[in-house]
């Protein structure tokens, strides 16, 4: 246990919509707990830029995809036993990107079916622990859309605004109904990624959240 009282098997996760600061936080927040950190990998993605261009063509690709990563990311934190700051949920995955191009038509109803049945099967695995605490970050769009434009990923840039505001609507209301371990909601005005007195009061924070979850048990 550490000075914050959170378990040393704890796993933390980091939500949030595109942009908003998940593996700027992940990692400031792995560094001072002294634990390790599973990164969403977009330099190696396949489907990523392909998907960009055409959602109808790829969105079935880049969910397995996703799935297959996500899901590898899992297994390995299980077999290490915890100890990790994690950016993004499975959760988002299914909740948020692959109901959204069900929902616009950009991904088949069969498709979709096909990867929920995928999603639910895995699920079932002992490799699914629960996070112990998900950050939920939040921000106002016109902050977060800024974000995007200056890390400079050109396929995000030349997409339509329109499917920024349509996620940033979804995961508003998806996190309002998240129920699956606690939610530590972070606003970005409300923290420092470079001071580490702002990263420990955050830490903070999660170990009161994890003690008083547990204590509820
Ligand atoms: N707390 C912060 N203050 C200012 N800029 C930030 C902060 N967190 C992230 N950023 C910047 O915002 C952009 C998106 O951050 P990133 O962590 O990659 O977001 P995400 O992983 O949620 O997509 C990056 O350019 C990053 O440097
Ligand atoms: N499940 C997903 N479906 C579609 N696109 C996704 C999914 N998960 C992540 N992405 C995209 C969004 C961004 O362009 C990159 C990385 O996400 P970020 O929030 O910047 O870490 O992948």
């Amino acid at each position: 246990m550490n000075q914050y009282l959170i378990p040393e098997n704890a796993i933390i996760t980091v939500a949030g919509t595109v942009g908003v600061g998940k593996s700027t936080l992940t990692a400031a927040l792995a560094e001072q707990l002294g634990f390790k950190t599973s990164l969403e990998q977009v330099d190696h993605n396949p489907y990523l830029e392909k998907f960009y261009h055409d959602f109808e063509r790829w969105s079935f690709h880049l969910q397995i995809y996703f799935l297959a990563e996500r899901f590898k990311e899992q297994k390995k934190i299980f077999e290490m036993g915890g100890g990790f700051v994690q950016d993004r949920s499975i959760y988002e995955d299914t909740g948020i990107f692959a109901k959204m191009h069900a929902d616009q038509g950009t991904m088949s109803k069969t498709d979709y079916e096909t990867y929920t049945s995928l999603f639910d099967a895995m699920v079932m695995t002992p490799y699914f622990p629960h996070p112990d605490v998900l950050i939920y970050i939040e921000g106002s769009l016109p902050s977060i859309l800024n974000r995007i434009k200056e890390r400079g990923r050109e396929m995000e840039i030349q997409t339509d605004v329109t499917y920024w505001e349509h996620m940033y609507e979804r995961y508003s209301k998806w996190i309002n109904e998240f129920d699956a371990c606690p939610v530590l909601r972070l606003n970005i005005e409300e923290y420092d990624v470079h001071d580490p007195e702002s990263m420990k009061d955050i830490l903070k924070r999660v170990g009161d959240m994890i003690s008083t979850s547990a204590a509820s048990k």
